[in-house]
């Protein structure tokens, strides 16, 4: 199985891109989507998660209907770094068994593997090529900002707590340049997706 890793900063432009090649027929597993199911309402993590922020920062991270507020999550992970590490070091094995049962049930010719932090937990190395899309970081900033509407210093917070752009660039095998129209975008996946096929 041929696997394309898909990597980039928030708001780079991942779920964009990841979507055209869905439209060529390609599977698409998304780390961040598989983020969401394994902290699902009701699951043992979830559990496990509220009750460490609820011991030890007192701060009840669900509604009253047992869904994470995930704006209280995102606060506190991305302002204490302790906390963040120690959710990464719950969430990621999770994140990382389902990706695997994933590209495992892929029939398309290859599969993309979408993951921000593809690089930093390692997840290139079941990947043939990593495709890195590229913007600054003020758009990074601006388009997230659209998107998310979430103060600039929470995002900021979040680009210090993810790769340099420098060096996710020099691990690039492919590199897709965001910073303009998304118009721009369907011929450069054209193209990579003629590569790709001819990989596999
Ligand atoms: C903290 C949470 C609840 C915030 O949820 P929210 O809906 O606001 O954001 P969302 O999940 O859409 O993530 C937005 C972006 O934030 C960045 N991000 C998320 N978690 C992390 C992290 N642990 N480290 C660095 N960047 C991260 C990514 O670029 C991601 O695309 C959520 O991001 C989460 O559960 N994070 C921990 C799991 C994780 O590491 N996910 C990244 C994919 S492996
Ligand atoms: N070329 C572009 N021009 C303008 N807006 C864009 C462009 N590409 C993407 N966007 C918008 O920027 C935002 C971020 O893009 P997208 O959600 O695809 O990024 P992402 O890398 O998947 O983000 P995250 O890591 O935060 O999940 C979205 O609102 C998207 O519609």
């Amino acid at each position: 199985m041929i696997v394309i890793g898909i990597t980039g900063g928030i708001g780079s432009g991942k779920t964009t891109v990841t979507n055209l090649f869905q439209e060529l027929g390609i599977a698409v597993v998304d780390a961040d989507v598989i983020a969401r199911e394994v902290i699902a309402p009701g699951s043992p993590l979830l559990t496990t998660i509220a009750d460490h922020f609820a011991d030890h920062y007192n701060l009840d991270i669900l509604d009253a209907s047992g869904q994470l507020v995930r704006a209280r999550l995102r606060e506190i992970i991305f302002a204490d770094s302790a906390a963040k590490e120690w959710l990464n070091a719950q969430m990621h094995p999770a994140i990382r068994d389902e990706i695997l049962h994933q590209l495992e049930a892929a029939t398309s010719p290859y599969v993309m593997l979408s993951a921000p932090l593809l690089l930093e937990n390692g997840l290139d190395k079941l990947c043939q090529r990593v495709l890195v899309v590229d913007i600054p970081e003020a758009l990074q900033l601006k388009r997230t900002q659209q998107r998310d509407s979430v103060a600039q210093s929470q995002i900021e917070a979040i680009i210090a707590a993810q790769m340099s752009r420098e060096e996710r660039l020099k691990r690039a095998d492919d590199v897709i340049d965001n910073s303009g129209d998304t118009s721009a975008l369907a011929p450069k996946v054209q193209q990579l997706h003629a590569q790709y096929l001819a990989l596999s």
